[in-house]
């Protein structure tokens, strides 16, 4: 086959995949969107709260809520004592749907115990509580701290699909969750965008800067430690 014809041939094969590829991303994004509304709206009615109580401001009141999906690729590590596939962080969404691959490597962070594993579960995917959801319930759902090690001789995928409420759009604690003896733990946050920014100057510590007050939990711990 001429030089010619092979390049013609690799061309169409590589829009076939694109197309493919395109396609089925389409599909899963819609998919995953549908999921993660209806994850968001349980979690948030688990807590008395209907979606009169968080109208989305908009022209019309009608603001869609954002996402971005996000491929993850780890290599093998000859030396995965001495790197890290992903820093211990927790995400700047209202909910983040995980799919893994057939590798281990997510770990999650729990107070008490340490860190373990996640292992993926066949047609089983990951839900983390990001950190505007955090905000939004005032606390009552935790964000999760989690990191992802590198294997040393398998290659990991992850295909993350991070939910966020429409950018522009101030997310402060639900009001109705509010009261005397349930403050605001946290300041309204200007909008999506503006978190992921200032998450990226502050790494870690972004959640933890905003909050208003100390988990009584810890107070009271504060407070024996001192007697
Ligand atoms: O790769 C994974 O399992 C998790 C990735 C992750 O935490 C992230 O992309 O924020
Ligand atoms: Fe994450």
């Amino acid at each position: 086959m001429s030089n010619g014809k092979q390049a013609y041939l690799c061309f169409a094969l590589t829009n076939v995949l694109i197309f493919f590829f395109s396609s089925i991303t389409e599909e899963y994004e819609k998919e995953l969107g549908r999921l993660s509304s209806r994850l968001t709206w349980i979690m948030l009615a688990s807590l008395g709260i209907s979606k009169e109580d968080v109208k989305w401001p908009g022209p019309k009141g009608d603001n869609q809520e954002a996402h971005v999906l996000q491929l993850n690729s780890y290599p093998a590590c000859p030396h995965p004592d001495r790197a890290m596939g992903l820093v211990p962080h927790t995400d700047s969404t209202l909910v983040s749907i995980i799919h893994q691959s057939k590798i281990c490597g997510l770990q999650v962070f729990q107070e008490g115990t340490g860190w373990f594993r996640v292992p993926p579960v066949p047609g089983a995917m990951v839900v983390n509580v990001g950190d505007l959801m955090h905000i939004l319930s005032n606390g009552s759902y935790v964000s999760v701290l989690h990191r992802v090690l590198v294997n040393q001789t398998q290659h990991r995928l992850s295909v993350v699909y991070n939910y966020g409420p429409p950018d522009n759009v101030p997310i402060s604690p639900i009001p109705k969750l509010l009261s005397a003896s349930h403050p605001a733990l946290y300041p309204p946050v200007t909008n999506w965008s503006e978190y992921v920014d200032t998450k990226a100057k502050l790494k870690g510590k972004a959640l933890a800067s905003l909050r208003l007050y100390e988990p009584l939990t810890k107070l009271i711990v504060l407070f024996r430690r001192s007697e």
